[in-house]
């Protein structure tokens, strides 16, 4: 196939937010990924957009969040408030969605039923979690539970409106305490920046209100640590990630922006690994 041909396939990727997740995804993509083409930015601070991918070989356009909805395949890696904005322009325009601030699709599922009808795909990568290939299998079987424990540094839980409700200072304990327990959909209200993975559990597996989740402050981790349980029909499940956290944002794994690029380069590769 000549050179212009393979061109014009590659999909053209827009990313809302150059932060953790999103800066170092637009790096990759900029350093080339067969298929892919990054094409269009967005963020709050459009010169400091502007400023960190000067040095790009093929710096994108810096645009308004509607504006990325002109790419075949949005990425979300914006704060959870700016989610619902960044996804209606994706989903409204057909495009292929990929969500970073998960636990804001569960609210609004409105959206996945917006998409059957504007041929829009929303693809929710396993992010900063594991296993989700086994918990989807598992779940076309019956399923008695799934639950996950996340342990944090406590810094990495400061500033979630859960604990700022219930007087709960994280800077202040120095032993391992449980600051929630509850479900996922409580659990990603009340902790928007910390539990995007237990709400991707919630979508691969039983739905947010049976996917139980409990939050740990945890002063002995020094990695952002998750471990699933499932109880299935076909098999039982214990899984456990360690995240390093990001220098940017110490909520974030850096694990996380390349799940994403792994879920990207699965759009377009010939070889697909994983369900
Ligand atoms: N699914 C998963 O497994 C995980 C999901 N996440 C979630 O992903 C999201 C992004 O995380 P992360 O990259 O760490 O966050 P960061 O805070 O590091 O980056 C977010 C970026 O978004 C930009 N931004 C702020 N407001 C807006 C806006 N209104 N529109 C567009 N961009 C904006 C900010 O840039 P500036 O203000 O300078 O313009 C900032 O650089 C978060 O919601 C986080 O909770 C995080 C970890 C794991
Ligand atoms: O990066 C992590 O470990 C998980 C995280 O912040 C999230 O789920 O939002």
């Amino acid at each position: 196939m000549k050179g212009e041909e393979r061109m014009s396939k590659d999909l053209t990727v827009g990313i809302a937010g150059l932060g953790a997740i999103g800066l170092h995804l637009a790096r990759a993509l900029d350093a080339g990924v067969q298929g892919l083409r990054l094409a269009a930015v967005s963020a709050r601070d459009l010169k400091k957009a502007q400023a960190n991918i000067a040095g790009f070989k093929a710096p994108p356009m810096v645009v308004a969040n509607t504006e990325l909805a002109a790419c075949d395949v949005v990425v979300e890696a914006a704060p959870a408030a700016a989610f619902e904005e960044i996804a209606t322009a994706a989903i409204e325009a057909g495009r292929i969605f990929v969500p970073s601030s998960v636990g804001a699709l569960l609210p609004r599922m409105h959206l996945v039923e917006r998409a059957k009808q504007t041929g829009a795909r929303i693809i929710v990568p396993t992010g900063a979690l594991l296993g989700l290939d086994a918990v989807r299998a598992a779940a076309e079987g019956a399923v008695e539970s799934v639950t996950i424990e996340t342990r944090k540094p406590p810094r990495g839980l400061e500033g979630a409106p859960y604990l700022k409700q219930h007087a709960i200072d994280v800077g202040a304990v120095t032993s391992a305490t449980r600051v929630f327990k509850g479900n996922a959909f409580d659990a990603a209200q009340g902790f928007p920046a910390n539990v995007n993975v237990a709400a991707a559990l919630a979508l691969a597996g039983i739905g947010p209100e049976r996917t139980m989740v409990e939050i740990w402050a945890d002063p002995g981790v020094t990695r952002n640590t998750h471990t699933i349980r499932v109880e299935a029909a076909a098999a039982r499940l214990t899984m456990t990630i360690e995240n390093v956290p990001s220098e940017e944002n110490p909520r974030t794994g850096k694990i996380t922006p390349l799940s994403i690029l792994a879920c990207l380069r699965g759009l377009t590769s010939t070889l697909k690994v994983g369900s």
